[in-house]
């Protein structure tokens, strides 16, 4: 739509103004609106070329998303970075290939650098060194902090894993001298919070070995192609550290039973699994190194990870009765201001269910209960009022995870 000449708002008036006048204020006008004019005009394209610029990001950024969302990635090592594009050689199967890269990419990578590959063996992205992965897979300590003392009612399971762990350990002879090997690797199983993992620290800490922790689930779900890799390095840091005990926790994430699916991820937990018992296998040369494997979920495991020679020692660590609960507190209390008023033989029969996760969990709320009401002895009604709220806080858990099953 457009101003029609009778309601433009003249530049001069109408009855007075000379025809010269009028002209000269129109002409005036007129190069004001000319220069407004250019101005917009010079807007707009500002305008359209940021426009345009916005557009090129969204465009790279789904790309880049749609490229993100095509996982699994793969990991492979790049071997040479040439003009025709980068060579690279994919872990697991060590399959080379040769793939193109930005400009932007090639700045990244040189060779040696691991990287992330999609299907179709593009680089995806160049990842952080080995030692990042190792040192954040594995946990190795010297000397844990544990002993057998700070451990409550596990005694039998204790003096199992003494004779299968801690006697092969420092008596190698006496199994040399009867004429038997020595288990080679221990498998605790039994729910969470048991103790499993302080088991495998106080060995580690009786016998002076240096304690090496890795998660099968961390072995599996980080970068495909990797697990293998890491389970020959789980070994050879063992070998550097020796005497050592390998805990390895959650061990079904990679000895599951076998499924009928034929995904690349099965693929890979198979490839650290094999690379798992070849390691077992050949465990004679390995001098002392100990290995404990550790899981809630026994039932999900392949037996060939029970076979003679392997995991064939298997101890249950089941939840504590109420008489091993008495000296779970009894531990957890040692350096806290308890009341006399204060019973566990009452509190373990109350806490039933409990593991030993649990009762810690209450010692230390209890504690807080007193904090809160500015005393510094803790009384029985903490130690009560603790137990409900872990109960409850563990019960919403129970609805977490059935609501996301
Ligand atoms: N039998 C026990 N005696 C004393 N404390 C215990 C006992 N069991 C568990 N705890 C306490 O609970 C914490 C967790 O236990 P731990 O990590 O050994 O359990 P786990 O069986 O390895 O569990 P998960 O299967 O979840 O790895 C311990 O650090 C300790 O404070």
């Amino acid at each position: 739509m457009s101003d029609t000449v009778d309601d433009v708002d003249l530049p001069y008036d109408e009855d007075e103004a000379s025809q010269q006048e009028k002209i000269q204020s129109l002409e005036e006008r007129l190069e004001i609106l000319e220069a407004q004019n250019e101005e917009m005009r010079d807007k707009l394209l500002d305008a359209n070329a940021e426009n345009n610029k916005y557009q090129q990001k969204l465009e790279r950024l789904t790309h880049e998303n749609k490229k993100l969302k095509q996982s699994p990635l793969f990991v492979a090592t790049v071997q040479e970075v040439t003009d025709e594009g980068v060579i690279i050689k994919q872990h697991g199967n060590n399959q080379e290939a040769l793939t193109e890269v930005t400009d932007e990419m090639r700045e990244d990578i040189e060779p040696d650098a691991r990287v992330a590959v999609n299907n179709s063996l593009s680089i995806v992205k160049p990842l952080s060194n080995e030692t990042d992965v190792r040192a954040r897979v594995m946990e190795v300590t010297e000397s844990p902090d544990v002993s057998y003392e700070d451990i409550g009612g596990l005694e039998e399971q204790m003096q199992e894993v003494r004779e299968t762990v801690e006697m092969p350990l420092e008596k190698p002879e006496m199994f040399d001298d009867v004429g038997i090997d020595p288990p080679s690797g221990v498998l605790l199983y039994g729910p969470p919070g048991t103790g499993k993992t302080m088991l495998a620290k106080a060995v580690a800490n009786q016998t002076d070995a240096t304690f090496i922790k890795m998660a099968g689930s961390e072995l599996v779900h980080k970068f495909i192609g990797e697990g293998a890799k890491l389970v020959r390095d789980l070994f050879d840091v063992a070998r550097e550290h020796e005497p050592a005990v390998i805990f390895i926790d959650e061990i079904d994430a990679i000895a599951a039973k076998r499924t009928e699916s034929k995904t690349s991820g099965d693929a890979e937990v198979q490839r650290t699994m094999m690379q798992l018992l070849s390691e077992m296998d050949g465990f004679e040369e390995r001098g002392e190194i100990r290995i404990i494997a550790a899981t809630n979920r026994f039932d999900m495991l392949d037996r060939a990870i029970l076979r003679p020679g392997r995991f064939d020692r298997l101890i249950e660590v089941p939840k504590p009765n109420a008489e091993g609960r008495e000296i779970i507190f009894e531990i957890h209390t040692r350096g806290m201001n308890v009341a006399d008023d204060v019973d566990f033989a009452e509190l373990a029969v109350d806490a039933e269910e409990a593991s030993g996760a649990d009762i810690k969990a209450v010692c230390t709320e209890a504690g807080m209960f007193a904090i809160r009401d500015d005393r510094t002895e803790i009384r029985m009604e903490d130690f009560r009022s603790a137990w409900d709220k872990v109960q409850a806080e563990s019960d919403e858990d129970e609805e977490v995870s059935k609501t996301f099953a």
